[in-house]
């Protein structure tokens, strides 16, 4: 049996009266790769939210990595998993050289370069770079890079650590055409590889799910509308659930969605 690096036991949260989950249960194994899809408000950020060990249940449990978030020091919690939003990138100094950037990540520092960093560390970051085809941005500043770059030195630097659970919120957002293209194929690779962490990645588009994902979960207004595996949960009855609105989803190798 594989071991859980997530759990959720009747999760909510809540706002004052706003309720931003709604009695979630959610079981996420150390060889699953998970794709979360709902409508905006649904409740996605937040659940990337506690899984990344930001933010408490109102009520509930959350287990994360054998240990139960409230009764552990987050500190000891957060280096083991690596997390990538645009809310994060917005913190990263344009001046920060890719490597460094990557690199940096060793010691969960943004924007420091004070650390003593051994000859491994760089070893480590340079494979990272080439497994996502941005090796030769190396030496650019974060500042300087596209959109697309961006996305990839962060998933990069996410997984310098060698997180147990990898969080990636939107990493297509924003991207063209051909820049959601590669990116969704580098997560492919990394999706596929046994080596590789669990993962949650947050979508509100099934054009945007890499091979390799495994589960899904489908959200709306707080709630889990469906959540299992991929081929049995992403039908076009759930999918239309999650958004309210007629959907038709296809897969041929590729998912797509569209109005029924
Ligand atoms: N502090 C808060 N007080 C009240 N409501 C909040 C608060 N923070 C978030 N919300 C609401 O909670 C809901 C869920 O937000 P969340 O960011 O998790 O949704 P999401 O699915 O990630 O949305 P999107 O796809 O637009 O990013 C939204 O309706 C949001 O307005």
């Amino acid at each position: 049996m594989t071991a859980a690096v997530a759990e959720l036991a009747g999760v909510t949260v809540t706002r004052g009266q706003a309720v931003l989950l709604d009695d979630i249960d959610l079981r996420i194994d150390e060889d699953q790769r998970w794709v979360v899809i709902g409508p905006n408000g649904a409740g996605k950020t937040t659940m990337l939210q506690l899984l990344a060990a930001q933010l408490y249940p109102s009520d509930g449990i959350v287990g994360l990595l054998g240990e139960v978030v409230g009764a552990v020091d987050v500190f000891e919690l957060r280096p083991r998993i690596g997390l990538t939003s645009s809310a994060l990138a917005e913190r990263i100094p344009a001046g920060e050289k890719v490597r460094d950037l990557v690199v940096s990540a060793a010691y969960a520092i943004v924007g420091r370069w004070r650390e003593e960093y051994d000859e491994f560390d760089f070893e480590r970051a340079d494979e990272l770079l080439a497994q996502f085809r941005i090796d030769h941005l190396a030496d650019r500043t974060f500042g300087t890079l596209s959109e697309g770059e961006r996305k990839r030195v962060q998933i990069a630097r996410a997984l310098m650590t060698d997180p147990e659970l990898l969080l990636l919120d939107e990493p297509a957002g924003g991207l063209d055409l051909a820049g959601r293209e590669a990116l969704v194929g580098a997560l492919a690779d990394l999706f596929t590889d046994p080596a590789a962490p669990a993962t949650v990645l947050v979508t509100h588009h099934v054009e945007e799910i890499p091979d390799g994902v495994t589960h899904c979960l489908l959200l709306n207004g707080g709630r889990v509308v469906a959540a299992g595996p991929l081929r049995d949960t992403l039908t076009s009855q759930n999918l239309s659930a999650a958004f309210d609105a007629p959907l038709q989803v296809t897969y041929d190798g590729r998912w797509s969605a569209r109005g029924a």
